[in-house]
């Protein structure tokens, strides 16, 4: 990894145990992880092996019981989900999960265009930007910019993740979490999501983590394959390291 950059996300020994009457689980254990600015990750590992849990500790929507966050240096281990949403976004599984549906697509951007900000939301500056957020939903190829107008839950499965993604980058965040955001596609739209992914990411120069369970994306995309297994980080391969691998050495992932 470089050593002249700064990690913009770091994890340093996060370890989450659950304890349940007699039962004790190590969901995160001892998790140390250094993200560094345009580094794109992809994320592999069977059920259950603590994927969602490390996006979890790194949003802060699950407190750690030991170990450290920091962003840009900064100890964010005590911030609140809210206050560390000024700094990381995450695009879910369940299209219904990034949008709120009674408001329009016009409205979702308008608010996410205010991420960071402490301004209120002013419905006439929703007119003022549909414009620019024609534009922006015209890259993504799918007809959600004829739908400005339209209450997000009338959407399409697709139109809904492609307008969560552009939600989650319309202000450039420090980091993207993309949790398994193509699995509830079908294979079409998930390999055009796949790429209006790619693109938004490079185009922007994004610093992103992306869970998959496909591993052809896993080596298809992105500068590092992290490998997760039992709540640890099994393996942290570079893009050269990445390229050596072939589909079979993954299927070992999920032995
Ligand atoms: N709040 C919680 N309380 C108890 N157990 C939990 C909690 N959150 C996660 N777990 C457990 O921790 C383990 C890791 O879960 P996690 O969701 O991170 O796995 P994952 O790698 O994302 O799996 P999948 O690919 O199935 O989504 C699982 O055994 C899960 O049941």
């Amino acid at each position: 990894m470089p050593t002249d950059l700064k990690p913009i996300i770091e994890l340093r020994k996060a370890t989450k145990i659950i304890e349940n009457g007699n039962e004790r689980k190590v969901i995160l254990d001892d998790v140390s992880l250094a993200i560094y600015p345009h580094d794109f990750i992809t994320i592999l590992g069977g059920n259950g092996a603590g994927k969602s849990t490390l996006f979890n500790a790194i949003s802060g929507t699950l407190e750690l019981t030991s170990g450290t966050v920091l962003i840009d240096g900064i100890d964010v281990t005590k911030y609140s989900p809210e206050k560390r949403a000024a700094h990381i976004s995450r695009v879910f599984q369940d299209p219904k999960m990034g949008t709120a549906p009674r408001m329009t697509v016009a409205e979702n951007l308008a608010i996410s265009a205010l991420r960071g900000q402490k301004r209120t939301l002013k419905w006439r500056n929703i007119a003022k930007h549909k414009t620019e957020f024609a534009s922006l939903a015209k890259q993504i190829g799918n007809g959600l910019e004829t739908h400005l107008d339209t209450p997000t839950g009338n959407l399409s499965g697709g139109q809904r993740q492609a307008l969560s993604l552009l939600m989650a980058t319309i202000v450039a965040p420090k980091l993207l979490l993309l949790d398994e955001h193509t699995a509830a596609l079908d294979p079409k739209t998930s390999v055009a999501l796949m790429t209006l992914t790619e693109n938004l990411v490079v185009r922007q120069k994004l610093t992103a983590l992306m869970i998959t369970h496909h591993m052809e994306d896993a080596l298809k995309y992105g500068n590092r394959l992290i490998v997760m297994k039992a709540g640890k980080i099994e393996q942290d391969l570079t893009a050269g390291e990445k390229s050596q691998m072939k589909l079979e050495d993954f299927y070992r992932i999920f032995d």
